[in-house]
């Protein structure tokens, strides 16, 4: 029998190396004290590879793997692996979800005290400088102030329960859960950013992705508190790392606890000079006991993916492609970014998603479904959602997912809708395929237009008055945005919706101004 290879890429518990070395049909290749250019050498030989956040599996990486089927990240946070190209290659990407989240959560505990008391510091000064200095290590207290949490999920919400425990008033910000998961609990759940800003510490607790990347900058730490403090056990960039210094060093920020940064191992990284602050090197999963169980998980996993059995938490398996016709194909593709687009526009708890099919793509409802819902859940739920898990991941999230099947009425061969209902609002998006891979937006919430679902798109609702456009280029213009495209779609009644196609990325003060005009009902930025 031809043994599958497993390689190791990072440090495993030794749990997970024996479950591995006990299986006859596996060759275990150890490779976790190999340079990283060493590794490259060697990949292309394995089947499966185990990874933790020392190995980036990027373009290099995945071009040196010829061989490899699947990819099994031990741990949460899949931002260092690159799914799109692991798609692309048909190798099947993992994670182990929620193993390590009690050390997460604790070290995070452990970054608030640290946060509060400065004992880090204290203990350098007696152990290292030998002073016993009473009077310079003076710190707050934790009851009684306010906590911001950003990003309520497995960890998010773990530390506010603990958080509250120590007498602290929790703040909540996660615009994808419903407010009762906070509300139960006894704290406060908000959609206004401010509110977070305004707390005495704040902690995140989110993937990291181009919506949560430098969430916190210059601007936002200015709107905060004097002698605000702030923990990052989740990601390097989601709190911008100049502005921290700054903030840092201007005094603005009191303490800061941070476990992770932009590019590790950094051992030459500004913040690392200051005073007012603890930083560890990206420990939050190392605990024993969390080690273990994801060592385990992912050995398992791994066999289980090597064998071909089965892909636990696989992030990216797509539908047998044997059993879709090619007419189907760019729908599937479509109807997950008509999903994605949807959840863009009314960024909300997510209360059903709805398809409509017109004409004989209806035969394909399911498949259909299972990628508009992938589309919907993956703004949110990044490491989690996939084709394999969506149906479950909705049912779990008591999300209603269902289709509908009509005789063709719009004019259109075949026309999907997607309505997306959230505790907020109600957006439908329609598509169709022209030719053999024409992707098309042919209308939202009731508004037609015509444009390819790509690229970077402002979406403005306004009073169907005259000089609209004028007034939104003007704004445009006056940042420098260069206008690619604008699609203006008119409605029966007062308004009408403008798809405004962008070459730069938009930030937030932009959206600020255009929502600010007169003629505004709402605006939105999406990128496709
Ligand atoms: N320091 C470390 O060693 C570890 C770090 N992590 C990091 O912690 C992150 C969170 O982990 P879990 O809680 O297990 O994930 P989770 O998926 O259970 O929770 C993430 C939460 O973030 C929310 N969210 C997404 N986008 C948001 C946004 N723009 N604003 C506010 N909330 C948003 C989601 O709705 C979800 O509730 C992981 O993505 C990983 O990067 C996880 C484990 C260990
Ligand atoms: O890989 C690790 O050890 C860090 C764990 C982590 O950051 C995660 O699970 O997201």
């Amino acid at each position: 029998m031809k043994q599958k290879k497993i390689i190791v890429c990072d440090a495993i518990h030794e749990k997970g190396f024996a479950i591995l070395r006990a299986e006859k049909d596996i060759e275990v290749i150890d490779a976790v004290r190999l340079p990283k250019d060493e590794l490259l050498k060697i990949i292309g030989e394995s089947d499966v590879a185990i990874t933790r956040s020392s190995t980036d599996v990027d373009e290099k990486f995945l071009n040196a793997a010829t061989n490899l089927k699947a990819i099994v990240r031990a741990g949460v946070g899949v931002d260092n692996v690159d799914q799109d190209g692991c798609s692309r290659r048909g190798i099947i990407a993992m994670n182990v979800p929620t193993a390590n989240t009690i050390a997460a959560v604790e070290l995070t505990m452990a970054h608030l005290l640290g946060c509060a008391r400065s004992f880090t510091n204290a203990n350098n000064h007696l152990k290292i400088d030998r002073v016993w200095n009473r009077e310079k290590w003076y710190g707050v207290e934790l009851c009684a102030k306010r906590l911001g949490v950003i990003g309520f999920g497995n960890i998010g919400s773990r530390v506010a329960i603990r958080a509250k425990a120590f007498g602290m008033e929790v703040v909540a910000y996660d615009p994808y859960i419903s407010a009762s998961k906070v509300t139960d609990l006894g704290m406060t759940y908000t959609e206004n950013f401010n509110d977070i800003l305004s707390c005495d510490f704040i902690t995140i607790h989110t993937p990291k992705n181009k919506e949560t990347i430098n969430i916190i900058s210059h601007d936002e730490i200015a709107k905060m508190k004097d002698g605000v403090r702030l923990i990052n056990c989740a990601r390097g960039g989601l709190y911008n790392e100049d502005a921290l210094v700054e903030g840092i060093k201007s005094g603005k920020i009191a303490f800061a606890g941070i476990d992770v940064f932009s590019k590790e191992p950094a051992t030459n990284h500004p913040l690392l000079d200051l005073e007012h602050i603890c930083v560890t090197p990206h420990l939050g999963a190392n605990t024993l006991e969390s080690q273990e169980k994801i060592a385990i998980q992912a050995a398992e996993n791994a066999i289980s993916a090597a064998r071909g059995i089965s892909y636990p938490n696989a992030l990216n398996l797509p539908i047998k492609a044997e059993d879709i016709p090619a007419f189907v194909e760019p729908y599937l593709e479509l109807v997950q970014k008509m999903g994605f687009l949807a959840a863009q526009l009314n960024r909300s708890a997510i209360k059903s998603i709805k398809l409509e099919l017109e004409g004989e793509i209806g035969g394909y409802a399911k498949s259909l479904l299972t990628f508009g819902i992938v589309g919907s859940l993956k703004e949110a739920n990044e490491n989690k959602i996939n084709y394999v898990n969506a149906e479950f991941v909705a049912k779990e999230k008591n999300i209603e997912s269902k289709f509908e099947v009509a005789a063709s009425s719009s004019g259109y061969k075949n026309k999907v809708t997607l309505v997306l209902t959230t505790e907020k609002d109600v957006v439908s998006i329609s598509g169709t395929v022209f030719g053999e891979d024409e992707q098309r937006i042919v209308g939202i919430n009731g508004f037609k237009f015509d444009f390819k679902p790509k690229g970077k798109m402002i979406i403005f609702k306004n009073n169907d008055v005259p000089g609209v456009i004028a007034h939104i280029a003007t704004i445009l213009a006056k940042e420098g945005i260069n206008i690619a495209d604008f699609r203006l779609g008119r409605g029966a009644h007062q308004f009408a919706m403008a798809v405004i196609l962008v070459d730069t990325d938009i930030d937030k003060k932009i959206i600020a101004e255009l929502t600010k005009l007169e003629s505004c009902v709402w605006v939105e930025y999406a990128v496709l």
